[in-house]
């Protein structure tokens, strides 16, 4: 039977021989040496990826968009009516939203998923939902250790059975009003931050108002104790069935040995969470854009991570990472077409 630790032990380090040759490759394209910059490093880490041992490929994309509402919207949290988390997830299937019209530019499937809408079963929806909503973090815990447990071993499979088909790239994404919430009481606790400087807009929340959503982080750290040791048990207290499922893909991908592209600050919360239930899930990882949300350049810093965008964005549902998508495509192709030094007899020194 697989279990979530059987899985995890999947996840191996990336080959260093085969960045090594990747790394000669590149050096021998017709350019001067590490002019390419940061897309030379991509294709560098993309070429110790065990899942690219046959060679460099982005052929099929897949951005998993793990949708939720949370229990601490009831605490006045956010300004966009709770029900967008299901409206958005429907006109997901319409092909409308911000992710799949950037995702269509990169031909990147999107999969919409249900781990936690507060609605019935929605059509065209993979339904995976722990239950109607989180709990209100600022009175309890967001779900019970066996549900993030469960929820997370379930996206994983759903990952790697999404790479048996044949995925070679993998996205994030999430949708749920109020999940920035959850999200800055995460990174608080992962980073060691005060929820004053992790805090943010979110969708639109006002300026004015802001003491109050940092008072609601502080009191849900304080009432549900999490152990910044403990991703699931972070996860589990003060997260969300979205950030638990995000946390599931990127876990997922790197046990299937392929990458997979970060999306904006809540996609940085659960990558903190992955990182400390897996910590070999980081050489996996992609950042995209970096999110204009006020604690994004402290969980970046965290990660270790240098986004290779800045855009100003602040959308979610996977849109940052279907952008940098092109940036994968790029190194990829960088790769595998430019032509040699050597066939134009160019003699490099260094
Ligand atoms: O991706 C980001 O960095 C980002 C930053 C702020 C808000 N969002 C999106 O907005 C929603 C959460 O905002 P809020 O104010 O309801 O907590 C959720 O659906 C996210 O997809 C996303
Ligand atoms: C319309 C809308 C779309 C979203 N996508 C992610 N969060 C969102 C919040 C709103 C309000």
């Amino acid at each position: 039977m697989q279990t979530l630790n059987s899985l995890l032990a999947m996840i191996s380090p990336l080959d260093s021989e085969a960045m090594a040759r990747a790394q000669k490759h590149i050096d021998g394209l017709l350019k001067p040496f590490g002019s390419l910059g940061r897309l030379e490093s991509l294709a560098v880490q993309l070429a110790g990826m065990p899942g690219m041992k046959n060679g460099l490929t982005t052929q099929r994309k897949a951005i998993l968009v793990m949708c939720a509402d949370h229990g601490v919207y009831a605490e006045g949290v956010a300004i966009s009516p709770q029900i967008v988390t299901a409206i958005q997830a429907m006109n997901m299937t319409r092909h409308n939203t911000g992710v799949c019209v950037l995702g269509a530019t990169v031909g990147a499937d999107i999969h919409v998923v249900d781990v936690g809408i507060d609605s019935d079963a929605l059509p065209g929806v993979l339904d995976m939902k722990v239950a109607r909503g989180s709990g209100n973090i600022a009175q309890g815990p967001a779900m019970s250790r066996e549900q993030a447990e469960n929820l997370l071993l379930a996206t994983m499979k759903l990952t790697m059975e999404k790479a048996a088909e044949g995925v070679t790239l993998f996205g994030v994404g999430e949708l749920g009003m109020a999940n920035t919430t959850p999200a800055a009481a995460m990174v608080s606790v992962l980073t060691d931050s005060s929820p004053d400087d992790v805090v943010g807009m979110g969708a639109n929340f006002p300026a004015e108002q802001m003491n109050h959503k940092i008072a609601v982080v502080r009191k849900a750290i304080a009432t549900n104790q999490p152990d910044a040791t403990d991703g699931i048990d972070v996860l589990a207290k003060v997260g969300g069935f979205d950030l638990v499922g995000m946390t599931g893909v990127m876990l997922g991908a790197a046990a299937a040995g392929l990458p997979v592209v970060l999306d904006g600050f809540l996609s940085y919360a659960s990558a903190l969470a992955a990182c400390q239930i897996a910590p070999g899930v980081r050489d996996y990882l992609i950042p995209s854009h970096l999110s204009a949300e006020k604690g994004a350049v402290i969980a970046m810093n965290k990660l270790g991570l240098e986004p290779y965008l800045q855009m100003g964005m602040r959308l979610g549902e996977g849109s940052g990472a279907a952008l940098a998508m092109h940036l994968v495509d790029a190194a990829c192709a960088m790769h595998n077409e430019m032509g040699s030094l050597a066939e134009s007899n160019i003699v490099l020194p260094g």
